[in-house]
């Protein structure tokens, strides 16, 4: 029987509830053999994030290399990639091992403000990266900057997948985490169609590595084959699980918790 596997090119959050570490662990709860490329260290917990500490752009590249040319990836998820350099090298990785399945979480502001992509690289990344992905995820306020439109109605959240469609990305994705009122609406463009995926707002202030997490169970989905849609089906139930079970650690945005889709599994 063959493993799945996946790889994360992401930042490390020292305080475990994104980046590289959220990714890691959803890879494994989703029973997918987890890799990693790390493009930059974070100084952060659940207060914020404290300070940036880029990677050079070649210690993403080469660690993607290694992984690659040994261990050989079914499905990958990119996350905080903080400059041009480190994006333009990331892609050349990714197109020249001919990756299909390619998961862009991009991530643009944490949370608590801090900047985790430079200004001048989102540019770079609708340029070299847009075009290699199976799948973008974008968070209201990074779909607005993708896209270049305000959104404050469906109709505008409709018409900036499309925008962002035209950059290359075979599915859209625009989370609704953002949204006020009862409901979260994650919208689906496929190119073609669009699908509002509904669910019940959880009101908790823990919801930090939301993103990277959901973006993560996609990537571990497309590992071990599921289609795009049953990809994002399965990674919208593994985050609700997540935002619902608390684990109520640190003092600002908690992380969330990672065990409890599997754990709810084992209980039925
Ligand atoms: N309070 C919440 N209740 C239920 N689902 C949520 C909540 N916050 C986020 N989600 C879900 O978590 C996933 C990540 O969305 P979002 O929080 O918008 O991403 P990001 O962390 O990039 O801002 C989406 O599937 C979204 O619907
Ligand atoms: C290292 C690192 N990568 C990504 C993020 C942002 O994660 P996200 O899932 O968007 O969650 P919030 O920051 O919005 O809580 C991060 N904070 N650190």
């Amino acid at each position: 029987m063959s493993i799945p596997r996946a790889l994360t090119i992401a930042g490390s959050d020292s305080g475990g509830g994104a980046g590289i570490q959220a990714d890691l662990k959803t890879f494994q709860e989703l029973d997918v053999f987890g890799m990693s490329a790390i493009t930059a260290i974070t100084v952060q917990n659940t207060l914020g994030v404290e300070k940036v500490y880029p990677l050079p752009p070649e210690a993403s590249a080469e660690q993607i290399r290694a992984v690659g040319s040994d261990i050989g990836v079914d499905a990958l998820k990119t996350g905080m990639l903080f400059n041009a350099e480190i994006i333009e090298l990331v892609a050349r990785q990714i197109a020249s091992f001919g990756w299909r399945n390619v998961v862009v979480d991009p991530v643009m502001i944490a949370k608590g403000g801090a900047s985790l992509l430079l200004t001048e690289a989102i540019q770079a990344m609708k340029e070299h990266l847009l075009p290699l992905a199976l799948i973008v995820t974008p968070n209201i306020p990074e779909a607005e900057v993708l896209s270049g439109i305000q959104i404050r109605t469906m109709e505008d959240r409709r018409e900036a997948a499309k925008r962002i469609a035209e950059h290359g990305a075979r599915t859209v994705v625009i989370k609704g985490g953002h949204d006020q009122g009862d409901r979260v609406i994650d919208l689906l463009y496929d190119g073609s169609a669009f699908t509002g995926l509904a669910g019940r707002r959880i009101e908790t202030k823990h919801t930090h590595g939301t993103g990277c997490t959901f973006s993560a169970a996609i990537a571990a989905g497309l590992a071990k084959g599921l289609t795009v849609e049953r990809a994002v089906e399965e990674a919208r139930a593994f985050i609700q699980a997540a935002i619902e079970d608390t684990l109520e650690l640190g003092r600002g945005h908690g992380p969330t918790n990672h065990w409890a889709y599997c754990r709810r599994r084992v209980q039925v």
